[in-house]
């Protein structure tokens, strides 16, 4: 039996909480997607990945789940990017936008919506406006308008930043009401691209966006709200302190989740430490499966060190992966239907089973995905000892379907596994025959063999139903 119980570590409780949406079934997901001024890394992919195996195996669990995922594409880092190429940086944004999109395909990470900030300056000009009215934030003599922290009573809380002495963030420290005041907008800058405001020309600051698209895509509360652990302060702790003294809501998100960093000789791997291993030339090198593999992989809290090592470790495995599947699909095609189940068939079978639950166990402890694996692992090491040693449709099959379970959440094998096959077999003729053969034996009255084969399908799920010398069939709901 598969439980229900899935427990989610929220970094605001610092617990393991159960998981329940504010809806049953609906699950809202929004994650910080990159500022697009320099090209996507193996970082990045750590935590696209992570939180798209999230978002499948919720849809594996049957929530309906909307991930929405940002891109900023405004920000003083692509203005100084810009700058220094002596680039428009529309042409930045453009050239990066297209190597994330690019790299997310590749990934096999499918998100629902990519909002921009360009396109939603109005909704954030709105949003500032609220909460100029409503005494949370301050227009400075420049033109930038600045949240008030101190209006806010929880600050602190998400980054376990207690101390105000620890709040200190951005620039224009002379202009603010206190240190830990932030930019909800920045007063334009000769030469800087700007948009005009009911205060003057500018551009947003950073961490408004998020509070604005995810209202705006999701609603004024939603489910989860991720993205790496290094957005936690200052980006997450002022999101928060924007939406909630907004919205009036508490919780404003119901789980917060954040991903342990990429490391590379033992430092986080970001763009702005010019470290980065961009995704585009690594996937000369491996296949962009291989790097989902090893991502989709791994528990997504834990940090993450970049080597050749772990990547060659992850490209056999998915060569054992796809070597299980090939050997299954060709004994499907050599394997025959059997009449009868073998006790060595029962405690294969069994394996199999115990191998799913410990699956779902692991994947509903916090998405332990790196437990999870070991099921995968452990069903390719079945195939190639019990099941190709002795070859049976039941196992065939039954391990098939099994990795195609698996593969919803890992996504690197082929989606069709080949199962399509048993479907192709005429079913409905063969149990109308059978059932044909049955009502010529009730004829020659030998009800011993009839009732044989009414049992025998009863135990694969057929139930035949007898209206006098007439017989129906319907399938029972396992
Ligand atoms: N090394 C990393 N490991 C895991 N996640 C990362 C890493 N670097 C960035 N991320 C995550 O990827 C998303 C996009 O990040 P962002 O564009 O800010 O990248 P960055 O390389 O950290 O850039 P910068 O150095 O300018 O901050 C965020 O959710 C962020 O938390
Ligand atoms: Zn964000």
């Amino acid at each position: 039996m598969v439980p229900i119980v899935l427990r989610v570590y929220n970094t605001l409780t610092r617990t393991l909480e159960g998981f329940e949406p504010f809806e049953p079934g609906k699950v809202s997901m929004y994650v910080c997607g990159p500022t697009v001024y320099d090209f996507s890394h193996v970082g990045h992919a750590r935590t696209y990945v992570a939180f798209d195996v999230v978002k499948r195996y919720l849809r594996l669990k049957g929530h309906d789940v909307v991930h929405v995922q940002n891109i900023t594409d405004i920000d003083d880092k692509i203005i100084n990017r810009a700058r220094d190429e002596g680039r428009d940086w529309r042409e930045i944004v453009d050239e990066y936008t297209s190597d994330y999109l690019d790299a997310l395909n590749k990934l096999r990470v499918f998100v629902d919506m990519h909002p921009r900030v360009t396109e939603h300056i109005s909704d954030i000009i709105e949003f500032v406006q609220k909460l100029i009215a409503s005494g949370h934030a301050y227009v400075a003599p420049s033109g930038s308008v600045y949240f008030d922290v101190d209006t806010y009573d929880d600050y602190g809380r998400l980054s376990g930043r207690l101390d105000k002495k620890m709040w200190t963030q951005e620039e224009f420290a002379t202009e603010k009401k206190n240190p830990y005041d932030f930019a909800l907008w920045k007063a334009r800058k000769p030469g800087e691209p700007y948009w005009d405001s009911p205060w003057g020309p500018g551009r947003p600051g950073w961490h408004i966006e998020c509070s604005v698209m995810s209202s705006r895509y999701l609603g004024q509360r939603f489910e989860i709200h991720g993205g790496g652990s290094d957005l936690i302060f200052p980006h997450h702790e002022n999101e928060r302190a924007q939406s909630e003294s907004l919205f009036g809501v508490r919780p404003w998100v119901k789980y917060w989740m954040h991903t342990g960093m990429l490391q590379v000789g033992g430092e986080k791997m970001s763009k702005s430490l010019k470290n980065i291993v961009p995704l585009r030339d690594l996937f000369r090198e491996y296949d962009p499966l291989v790097v989902r593999l090893w991502l989709a992989s791994a528990h997504y809290r834990t940090i993450l060190q970049f080597s050749d090592e772990v990547l060659r470790q992850a490209q056999s495995n998915l060569q054992r992966l796809k070597s299980s599947v090939a050997l299954l699909k060709k004994l499907s095609r050599e394997v025959e239907i059997p009449g009868r189940v073998s006790d060595y068939e029962i405690e294969v079978l069994k394996e199999m089973s115990t191998l799913r639950r410990d699956f779902y166990e692991n994947m509903d402890d916090d998405f332990n995905a790196s437990g999870a694996f070991a099921s995968v692992m452990k069903l390719s090491g079945l195939v190639f000892s019990k099941i190709s040693s002795k070859p049976s449709y039941l196992l065939v099959y039954r391990a098939l379907s099994l990795f195609e379970e698996f593969n919803r959440v890992l996504g690197v094998l082929d989606e069709d596994l080949g199962l399509g096959a048993v479907e192709m077999l005429p079913f409905d003729e063969v149990v109308d025959l059978i059932v044909e053969v049955r009502a010529k034996l009730r004829e020659e009255k030998n009800y011993e063999l009839a009732d044989y084969i009414r049992n025998r399908l009863s135990s694969l799920g057929i139930q035949l139903m007898d209206y006098g010398d007439k017989t129906k069939w319907l399938l029972a709901s396992k």
